[in-house]
């Protein structure tokens, strides 16, 4: 069997039309990680995503998850993996109990192994059981559905955007709830478009862009492929032209004496762009430095791929 939680192998879809949204991508989630897919819309996360929860069929390539292949062993895949998709689907006039009361039946989990009351205290839900799900906040719908996604006891969850468009004390206690499950023992994946917290939360990140990979790597690695970083520099006197020195890869002014000049930190540090600046003529009276964040790592990526 297979050790990975999720192996990908050259998968390619192409939907009715001609559109070809995933580009022979391949990608292995470790088991026991927390990993972010990342990508801009249309990147094709949700429909790699929904190659594994069966709801999409690719064209070519495997596909196995928990070791089962999607294709050989669709049941067992299938009862692996738990997803919990973008939009909200439960029938409103049920109970968050019979909600996933009727999901488990769904799955054949028998009677005697549902874990109900467990779940819905796992997303601090044990107090809403009897309520109508229409009754309950937005937040509280996001859990459910996180539940709703874990009652056959999957050991890969995939959450599928799951703060796209909740605020920010909504999001942190969705987060905090991945933290719970992972702590379980619980691989996850994600998918989102908050790159700063795929970068607090996922311990590897892979980026999608227009149906192929285009970077698969521990986060902490992902970071230090930001080749580009900035300099914040106060000059002495007003900055009458910008300096155009050959290390510089690009200069903006901020006000009438600051400027911001970007470097690659593969070519030059920062002690050679402040002596070039000097040798340019300006008297440096202040400097800050900015960090690479994901954010640069993602444009940085994105725009190399696309001159590529
Ligand atoms: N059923 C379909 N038929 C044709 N094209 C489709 C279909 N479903 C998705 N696509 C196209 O495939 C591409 C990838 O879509 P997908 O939903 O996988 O992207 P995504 O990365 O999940 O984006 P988002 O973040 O917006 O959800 C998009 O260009 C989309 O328009």
């Amino acid at each position: 069997m297979s050790e990975a939680a999720i192996k990908i192998e050259a998968v390619t879809k192409i939907y009715q039309g001609g559109f070809k949204a995933l580009d022979t991508v391949d990608l292995t989630v470790p088991r026991g990680a927390i990993y972010g897919l990342l990508g801009p819309n249309g990147a094709g996360k949700s429909t790699l995503i929904n190659i594994l929860g069966g709801l999409v069929n690719k064209t070519e390539g495997k596909a196995s998850v928990w070791g089962f292949d999607i294709d050989e062993n669709p049941r067992n895949a299938k009862a692996s993996i738990g997803i919990v998709n973008q939009e909200i689907t439960f029938d409103p006039f049920f109970t968050p109990a019979e909600t996933l009361d009727i999901q488990a039946g769904m799955y054949a989990v028998p009677r005697a192994k549902r874990r109900t009351m467990e779940l819905l205290r796992a997303v601090h839900l044990e107090d809403k059981a009897r309520a109508y799900s229409r009754t309950l906040s937005g937040g509280m719908k996001r859990r459910l559905m996180v539940a709703k996604a874990m009652v056959h006891s999957p050991p890969v969850l995939v959450l599928d955007e799951p703060t796209a468009g909740v605020d920010i004390d909504l999001r942190q206690q969705l987060w905090e709830y991945v933290r719970e499950l992972h702590a379980s023992g619980i691989t996850v994946v994600l998918t989102t478009h908050y790159l700063e917290e795929a970068e607090e939360l996922c311990d590897r990140i892979a980026i999608i862009n227009h149906g192929k990979v285009i970077a698969d790597q521990p986060t902490r690695e992902l970071v230090n492929m930001a080749q580009e970083k900035a300099v914040v520099v106060t000059v002495e006197k007003d900055i009458e032209t910008l300096p155009a020195q050959s290390c510089f890869e690009k200069v903006e002014k901020v006000d009438r004496n600051t400027m911001t000049i970007t470097y690659r930190k593969d070519k030059v540090n920062a002690g050679e762009v402040l002596t070039a600046l000097g040798e340019a003529g300006h008297t440096i009276i202040d400097v800050t430095t900015r960090e690479a964040d994901l954010e640069d790592v993602f444009l940085n990526l994105t725009r190399e791929k696309a001159s590529a």
